[in-house]
């Protein structure tokens, strides 16, 4: 009998930055990326503990999240662009649509505010306001700010991820920044 490693689900907008973060997390350096035409699988270590790493390209519709990738997930990750001020509340759309059959009592949800070294960022305040995570009291949710290009707060989003799957971290509102 094999035990599989748990699964995070990666998700979000186009161009946020999803696939730049999964070969931080991986490869711990930068790597251009093309945009991910259906889905990454990485597995990745973290304390000796492996967790297998699905990075959902952002023009996969919303059923098949349902369909095929939401299965088995044991943390969600949401992915967005931190200084795509046009576009947030698409990304409060998106997330909200995706979780809308879910329960999300059990299932972790990790915000990543993505791209904090371009010059015009939202603070993880205003990305919460913005997003309605507040509304949210039957999530379990947390926000970590990141730049995958200059790899800063990679280790502390893979470890607020590690800290969910593998000790139940489930605190509401607990922000890394
Ligand atoms: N300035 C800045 N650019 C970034 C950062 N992370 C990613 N990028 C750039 O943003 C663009 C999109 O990155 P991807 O990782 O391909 O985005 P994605 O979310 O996987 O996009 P889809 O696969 O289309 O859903 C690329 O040009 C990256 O180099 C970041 O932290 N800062
Ligand atoms: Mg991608």
């Amino acid at each position: 009998m094999s035990i599989n490693p748990p699964k995070v689900l990666l998700f979000g907008p186009e161009n946020a930055g999803k696939t730049t973060l999964l070969y931080q997390f991986k490869y711990s350096e930068f790597i251009s990326t093309i945009p991910t035409f259906s889905c990454n699988c990485e597995t990745i270590f973290f304390n000796d503990h492996p967790m297998i790493f699905w990075d959902v390209g952002s023009l996969a519709p919303i059923h098949q999240f349902h369909q095929k990738y939401l299965k088995d997930t044991s943390v969600l990750v949401f992915v967005l662009d931190a200084s795509d001020f046009e576009r947030i509340g698409n990304a409060r759309q998106m997330l909200w649509k995706v979780t809308e059959e879910i329960e999300m009592e059990d299932l972790p949800l990790i915000i990543i505010g993505n791209k904090s070294d371009e010059a015009n960022v939202m603070e993880t305040e205003e990305i919460i306001e913005k997003l309605g995570l507040n509304y949210r009291t039957d999530w379990k949710w947390q926000i970590v700010m990141t730049s995958a290009a200059k790899r800063e707060g990679i280790d502390e989003a893979l470890k607020c991820i590690h800290m969910c799957l593998y000790f139940q971290n489930t605190n509401n509102t607990l922000s890394y920044q």
